[in-house]
């Protein structure tokens, strides 16, 4: 049986775990905070948006981004790593999750503990990520509708006492129309809705002829990202499913964001220069950051100006 995405009551943070209630302290290990060492309602309690990513330098880059948008105190460059006991993630109230599935799944496991014991309530949480692009102009921000795993089916299985459990994935669909509609505000690059495949590999579990190992022929890498395009598929990356997936049973409003390097159609390797792969970085933060000002009431449909690189 799929277990599925289920918003809870009165917006707080739905942890379904039934042992955590008999714990007098939860260590929440790989972010250095903990319940009895830290007052998580006190540093976290009105946190409305979250907003996470694959590298401490991006997402350190996107914080200080956000700090001049919300038109914050200070210039920004002061923000303090919330998590700088641990070199494992950072936390600016945004943060990194490193890259793929393992990584992000141990983030968010922690990070949604975190916004439980802190009481939070009606989060957004976002990903802001890179991807390969499917038969899309490269630079293109693509709204994720429909997390899908590789072989193109909406779930993430994971192996939990030795049986395959099946998630959904399903992502919330107010949320797609919501950032879609703040695209009219950074009108210099294409945005657009699709599904993303999510894969546990960046070399042939993508289909790419450039790893230390390759299985297949051209040929068949062509037929398999065809059918992945025809499938509706128009981005690749190594998160979302288990990122819909545990964001959603746990209540949590979720969406991901991710520009495209590079048309996988047209080739594997990341030819870009260093410049315009730093631009194509910042396009989902900008649409994230219109998206959260117009949620704040601190803009109309006014174009935003750029984060600094990382
Ligand atoms: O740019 P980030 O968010 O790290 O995401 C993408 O980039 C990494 C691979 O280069 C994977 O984590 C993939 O999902
Ligand atoms: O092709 C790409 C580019 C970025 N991230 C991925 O996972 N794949």
């Amino acid at each position: 049986m799929t277990e599925t995405t289920r918003y809870s009551g009165g917006g707080l943070v739905h942890i379904k775990n039934p042992h955590l209630e008999a714990m007098d302290e939860d260590v929440l290990y790989h972010l250095d905070l903990g319940t009895k060492t830290h007052d998580l309602p006190a540093m976290f309690g009105d946190v409305k948006f979250v907003c996470v990513g694959g590298s401490p330098n991006r997402m350190r880059a996107f914080a200080q981004f956000m700090h001049k948008e919300l038109g914050l105190e200070g210039d920004g460059e002061e923000l303090a790593d919330i998590c700088a006991g641990t070199d494992r993630y950072a936390m600016y109230r945004v943060g990194p999750h490193g890259m793929g599935i393992p990584s992000v799944s141990i983030m968010l496991h922690e990070l949604i503990k975190l916004l439980h014991h802190a009481k939070c309530r009606d989060v957004t949480i976002i990903r802001i990520g890179t991807s390969g692009g499917l038969g899309v102009q490269a630079g293109s921000v693509v709204i994720t509708d429909r997390a899908v795993d590789a072989r193109f089916q909406p779930r993430f299985e994971q192996v939990v006492l030795g049986d395959v459990v099946v998630r959904g994935t399903d992502l919330d669909g107010g949320l797609v129309e919501e950032l879609l509609a703040c695209s009219e505000a950074v009108p210099d690059f294409p945005t657009l809705v699709g599904h993303t495949m999510c894969t546990y590999d960046f070399y042939e579990g993508q289909g790419r002829l450039d790893g230390a190992l390759c299985s297949f022929s051209n040929e068949k890498k062509l037929q398999y990202l065809k059918r992945a395009h025809d499938a509706g598929v128009r981005n690749i990356e190594m998160e979302s499913t288990a990122f819909a997936a545990l964001c959603g049973l746990c209540g949590l409003r979720a969406a991901v964001v991710c520009v495209t390097l590079l048309d996988r159609l047209e080739g594997d390797q990341i030819r870009a220069s260093h410049e315009v792969l730093q631009e194509y970085q910042q396009r989902p933060q900008r649409l994230v950051a219109a998206f959260i000002q117009r949620r704040l009431g601190l803009r109309a449909a006014a174009g935003n100006t750029r984060p600094s690189s990382d």
